[in-house]
């Protein structure tokens, strides 16, 4: 038993992504039980419902290279206050997307809060483009880069112009897709990138242990942004960006397990899941079964 409260957040929001339905991501996470799995856990739980996101039919793609800019950064000025007010209420967030272009909510947020605090970012992707790199003009794959500082104004300003996350303490865990220029960027930064060649070699379990070692360095907590994509398609196939070769239903498991014996998480993103593109709810089940484990669910 824990008194702690968690605050859930939906994000319907399918905007930075290229394909619709992820804007059902928080309605399927919720069918798949989440309320309940986490009531059973031990912990308080309040569903903050979902926040206002316009759909892409009712709008215009202003510029190509950063689709739906304005609507984006209006629905992230949003999240943000309500990350920020969860948060120094002692609330624990939890955002259920949606597509991870929330990043820049929940990023802004938590800096807004004053909380110092590290990052594992579980992707497929580096999401840290900008208009300059970006091969999709989708703002999706910008997040990250957007929370340190880079890009369009309307989104790096978003809770302050300062960059929201520290690059040392910054970890993106399950890499295998970047875009050229993406990759020099992240190289050039100090950002720790785990591949999925690192997870092969050194095993997950290392490179989590290494990961929360970074994310812990003279912080006071462990944000964890989760993209679904990060798991084999096999075993995660309602998702926008689906890439072969990703991390096994165990070894997202076992993460979300090692992160929550830290006690350090103080706030969550989960993101991407697609239920137009799933099959029988089985990606949102999965991703709810994995909060679970990250707040505290054990075999036994
Ligand atoms: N959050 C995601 N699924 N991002 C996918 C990004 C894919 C690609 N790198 C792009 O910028 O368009
Ligand atoms: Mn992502
Ligand atoms: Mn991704």
């Amino acid at each position: 038993m824990n008194g702690r409260v968690i605050r859930i957040i939906g994000v319907p929001i399918d905007l930075g992504a290229d394909r619709r339905g992820v804007d059902m991501g928080p309605s399927a996470m919720r069918y798949a039980g989440l309320n309940a799995e986490l009531l059973r856990l031990g912990w308080k739980v309040e569903d903050l419902g979902n926040l206002e996101v316009p759909i892409p039919e009712t709008r215009e793609i202003n510029n190509k290279l950063l689709k739906y800019l304005e609507e984006i950064a209006k629905v992230n000025e949003q999240l943000h206050l309500k990350v920020a007010e969860v948060i120094k209420e002692g609330g624990v967030p939890l955002i259920l997307g949606g597509d991870h272009s929330l990043g820049i909510g929940s990023l802004a947020g938590l800096a807004l809060s004053g909380r110092r605090f590290g990052l594992i970012w579980f992707d497929t992707h580096g999401d840290y483009n900008s208009s300059v790199t970006t091969n999709s003009g989708n703002i999706h794959g910008m997040p990250l880069a957007v929370a340190n500082g880079i890009g369009a104004k309307e989104l790096t300003s978003i809770g302050g112009e300062q960059k929201k996350i520290r690059e040392e303490n910054t970890v993106i865990i399950g890499a295998r897709d970047m875009d050229p220029e993406e990759r020099e960027m992240l190289r050039r930064s100090k950002i720790t990138v785990f591949t999925m060649n690192d997870i092969d070699q050194r095993g997950m379990k290392e490179v989590v242990h290494e990961a929360i070692r970074r994310a812990s360095l003279e912080t006071d907590g462990i944000h964890v942004s989760f993209d679904l994509d990060v798991i084999d398609p096999l075993e995660a196939p309602g998702v926008g960006t689906p890439v072969a070769g990703g991390i096994t239903y165990r070894e997202a498991h076992l993460a979300m397990e090692l992160i929550a014996e830290t006690g350090l998480l103080i706030s969550m993103d989960m993101v991407e899941v697609n239920p137009i593109l799933d099959y029988k709810n089985k990606t949102a089940e999965l991703a709810v079964g994995l909060i679970c484990s990250a707040f505290g669910k054990r075999i036994y």
